[in-house]
């Protein structure tokens, strides 16, 4: 059996595979140590034990790992050295690195013989162009790595695999949304990658739970002058987005507090989201199709209907008795443009990649 960990700034998700990629049991864990668990290896033991399994029954692990960087761009077992490429990219990716490398050393303390292999969100836009993906800055700079990289690649594999079932032709001009605590959109252009909203980190790009996205550098400097680097940093990362406009990072919880910065901070997020889509579809020449995915994504038909109508001009025609009902397909007959919502499905991406990667070692 094949365990999937994500493990997040505060959460571990757990699903378990068999051979026939039947998910056979799951676990989430949340508020670690604030709470819940007292740290990742105590979810992880909990989180098997819930699900009856002990580290003996397991086959291998395969973990969501956000930023790879440059050079991790293809799932992968974990050797040491992978660790270390995991390790350097912590900087980049604050929220998110430091947690997957929690869950696999959580796991290694607790099966030191298990074959883990991880899988990088950052990997799927490996196809954007050079023009997407170079921030124009000195040639020093750059060759240090700073650079465009993308983040939720896992998710968008995951709907291009979903769509691939359902369908015989992929739409040429696809549009996601992915709609979470963290929130992206990629314009994904004959089945690959080619522009995408987060950067360097998944700070760029949307309004998210509480990151605020796209903003003039000029911004982080003068945080950075007033609260040092690290006090930027968190102010970035955790003090911004929803929370910092709304005062709540769960968009639920946001739509529960009803007060004007509530109201304001849920149309931040959509005209942005309408705002970033433009960008996106010139990326790509025209629309064809628009998928929603992610917590907000695929539950608040709200914010879909938001954004929707702000893609009219896009040829975007949307049923608003399909939407408030939350089914599959949320066009009208006679759009030009497809949209549909399509479940989140990060943790079998992981497992497939697994299996391929197991396959490949022909062990
Ligand atoms: N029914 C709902 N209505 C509005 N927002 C929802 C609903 N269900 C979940 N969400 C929102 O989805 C977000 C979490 O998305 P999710 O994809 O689960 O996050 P993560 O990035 O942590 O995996 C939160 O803002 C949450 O409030
Ligand atoms: C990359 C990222 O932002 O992930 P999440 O949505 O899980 O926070
Ligand atoms: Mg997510």
């Amino acid at each position: 059996m094949l365990l999937v960990v994500n493990a997040g700034s505060s959460s571990l998700k757990l699903a378990v595979f068999d051979a026939g990629l039947r998910q056979v049991a799951e676990a989430r864990s949340e508020r670690i140590g604030a709470g819940g668990a007292a740290d990742h290896q105590a979810a992880l033991q909990a989180g098997l034990a819930e699900m009856g399994l002990s580290a003996a029954d397991l086959r291998a692990a395969a973990h969501r790992v956000v930023h790879g960087g440059a050079d991790l761009i293809a799932p992968c077992r974990v050797t040491p050295e992978v660790e270390a490429g995991i390790d350097a990219c912590a900087a980049l990716a604050p929220l998110h690195n430091p947690a997957n490398l929690m869950g696999i050393r959580a796991l290694a303390a607790l099966a030191p013989d298990l074959a883990q292999y991880a899988s990088f969100d950052t990997a799927f836009h490996a196809t954007n162009p050079a023009l997407a993906t170079t921030y124009a800055l000195p040639l020093a700079e750059r060759e240090r790595g700073l650079r465009r990289y993308g983040f939720h690649g896992l998710s968008y594999a995951a709907i291009l695999r979903k769509l691939r079932a359902a369908q015989d032709d992929l739409p040429a001009r696809l549009l996601v949304f992915h709609l979470g605590n963290g929130a992206s959109a990629c314009a994904i252009l004959n089945g690959q990658s080619v522009a995408t909203t987060m950067g360097y980190s998944p700070l760029d790009g949307l309004t998210m739970g509480s990151r605020g996205g796209s903003l003039d550098p000029a911004v982080v400097l003068d945080l950075a002058r007033r609260h040092g680097v690290d006090g930027a940093a968190q102010i970035l990362n955790r003090e911004s987005g929803l929370k910092g406009l709304g005062g709540a990072i769960d968009m639920r919880a946001l739509r529960g507090l009803a007060t004007p910065e509530a109201q304001f901070a849920i149309a931040h997020f959509a005209y942005w989201a309408i705002r970033h889509a433009g960008s996106l579809i010139a990326a790509m020449g025209g629309l064809d199709a628009v998928v929603f995915t992610g917590g907000i994504g695929e539950n608040d038909a709200g914010m879909r209907a938001a954004i929707l109508s702000g893609l009219g001009w896009a040829g975007v025609a949307f049923d608003a008795e399909a939407n408030r009902t939350h089914q599959l397909c949320l066009h009208k007959s006679g759009s030009h443009v497809a949209i549909w919502r399509v479940m989140a499905d990060e943790e079998r991406q992981i497992a497939i990649e697994a299996m391929q990667v197991i396959a490949s070692e022909g062990t």
